[in-house]
């Protein structure tokens, strides 16, 4: 598996935020959206309620008004048939709001009814609801309940009197529960298509409207929202209805019959709309989504390249060309710049490190002239610039003795000392090398053989006019050879080395060069 690198990192890291921060604030978002449609739609759903609350008893205040008049006119006209079936129906025809209209007298017999054809005129009535508006004889709306013929009705009854107080009967209104009735005209439009719908419910609970008519006269009194509105609340809340169902209701009672009418929206209506709404969100966040993820990646891009290029230079940090390299790097942010402060520091110091190492490879510890790599590094240089040189290679006399008398430390400081007197008598461009014990070795270059010749009888010179570390000056034998004159270096050095051991054999303290 390859290794996660900066850019891929910082893209993650922004998509990992990115998510994060879109995902926290989409479903804060989204909850409190539905916290809110919650709260609205209860509160719509209670003013609704309420609304139909007024208007239905407004309805039924009207209701009694007409009974109330109709009941006057019989009050001296209840002997009179034509009178009866004029008021019955009026109430029956002309108002169209009630199914059946009747007037029973105080033996509790039919006497009218509208619309005719129900035939009912004559029976005796021994309903719940007749029997009632007999015994109590006040205007009243009854509850549901099943009428002489066996229909589910309510009824609103008023007493008609002889104007002398005599109890004559009564007038009486109905709304077939189970038939299409003027609640439904009140009612019965609901503005949602989306599974909302609104029911009433009598003072026991019993279903008294319902969109789905099978329901009428179902008890729902178990129902939380029921028996708060039946006990005189009006208000809203979230329930679980008789049928499983999760509603948003809200309830309203009745004043003049005590029923309680309860309007409701499924919460999943709700959250139908909202996941709607929260797809159409998330697709429109795509393309700034994308813009994002391609703003993200071109600043990876940007923030990683830097760190990137510093940290390939880091594999080449012994290579001469490191600081260069690094120096290219556009630092264009703090951290990066300074990191490249710090590199460019290491990076000198390391080769400053290297660069001593390699010096001290090649240097003779003692004399701190070169030794015989420096020797062979001075040569490849030569031989890569062509140059041609004369080697004159230097022995100090009877060095033994210096050492048998003076001991080996003086012995070493006449080295040192020889040292210091060829670097003296050199130009900067000569290679001044130690090849082991007192034997030295001079490559002068560009120079011929008189003009070395000249340069070793002024260090000889220089040799005996100077007190040594003994206290007495000490001499050296010289050969000199031209490498132009041989094949090879070591073949130079061959010569040189035989003409030092001629100058040696002649007495020692001079100069010989070879006589190629
Ligand atoms: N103090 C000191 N002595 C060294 C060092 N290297 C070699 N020698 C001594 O140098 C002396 C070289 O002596 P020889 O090669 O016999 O020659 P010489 O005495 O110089 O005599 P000629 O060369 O013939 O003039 C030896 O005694 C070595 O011990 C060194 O690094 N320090």
């Amino acid at each position: 598996m390859s290794r996660l690198d900066l850019q891929k990192l910082t893209l993650l890291l922004a998509l990992v935020a990115g998510l994060l921060t879109f995902g926290n604030s989409f479903f804060a978002g989204y909850s409190s959206q539905r916290e809110q449609l919650f709260e609205q739609t209860l509160e719509a759903n209670r003013a609704y309620a309420r609304k139909l609350a007024d208007t239905t008893d407004q309805f039924f205040l009207n209701s009694r008004r007409e009974l109330a008049y109709a009941a006057e006119v019989l009050s001296t006209r209840f002997d009179d048939p034509a009178a009866r079936d004029s008021e019955t129906e009026r109430l029956k025809l002309k108002s169209e709001q009630f199914s059946r209209a009747i007037i029973v007298s105080a033996a509790g017999e039919i006497v009218s009814a509208s619309p005719e054809s129900t035939d009912l005129v004559g029976l005796k009535v021994n309903s719940i609801g007749a029997t009632r508006a007999l015994k109590e004889r006040i205007p009243q709306t009854s509850d549901p309940y099943i009428a002489t013929d066996g229909t589910y009705l309510i009824a609103v009854t008023h007493p008609i009197f002889a104007p002398d107080g005599r109890y004559l009967g009564f007038i009486s209104a109905s709304l077939f529960l189970r038939e299409r009735n003027a609640l439904h005209g009140l009612l019965g439009v609901h503005y949602y298509r989306d599974g909302s719908y609104l029911y009433v419910v009598d003072t026991q609970g019993r279903l008294i409207f319902h969109e789905d008519g099978k329901r009428v006269g179902q008890n729902v009194s178990s129902n939380a929202v029921v028996r708060q509105v039946l006990s005189g609340q009006e208000g809203s809340q979230r329930v679980i209805n008789t049928l499983g169902v999760d509603m948003l209701a809200g309830f309203a009672p009745m004043q003049s019959t005590g029923w309680g009418i309860i309007a409701q929206r499924p919460t999943a209506a709700i959250t139908a709309k909202l996941e709607q709404l929260a797809r159409t969100t998330l697709l429109n966040a795509v393309p700034f989504t994308l813009i994002s993820l391609a703003v993200f990646w071109w600043l990876s891009i940007l923030i990683s390249r830097p760190i990137r290029a510093l940290a390939d230079t880091a594999e080449h940090w012994g290579a001469p060309e490191a600081a260069s390299r690094i120096s290219m790097v556009n630092s264009w942010y703090f951290e990066v710049s300074r990191l490249k402060v710090a590199m460019l520091a290491g990076v000198s110091l390391l080769q400053q490190k290297m660069g001593a190492l390699e010096a001290a490879s090649m240097t003779d510890p003692l004399t701190g002239l070169r030794n015989r790599r420096g020797l062979e590094l001075a040569l490849k240089q030569f031989d890569l610039l062509d140059q041609r040189y004369a080697a004159v290679t230097l022995d100090i006399d009877h060095f033994k003795q210096v050492n048998d008398q003076h001991g080996h430390d003086v012995g070493d400081a006449v080295l040192r000392f020889l040292a210091e007197i060829m670097k003296e008598c050199s130009r900067p461009t000569d290679v001044l090398c130690r090849m082991g014990g007192e034997e030295f070795l001079m490559l002068l270059p560009e120079t011929d053989a008189s003009g070395a010749g000249i340069a070793a009888e002024r260090l000889l010179a220089r040799l005996r006019q100077t007190a040594s570390p003994t206290g007495a000056p000490v001499t050296a034998s010289i050969g000199i050879a031209c490498s132009d004159r041989y094949a090879s270096s070591d073949a130079t050095f061959k010569a040189a080395d035989e003409a030092l051991y001629q100058a040696k054999r002649a007495g020692r303290d001079r100069v010989v060069l070879a006589s190629a």
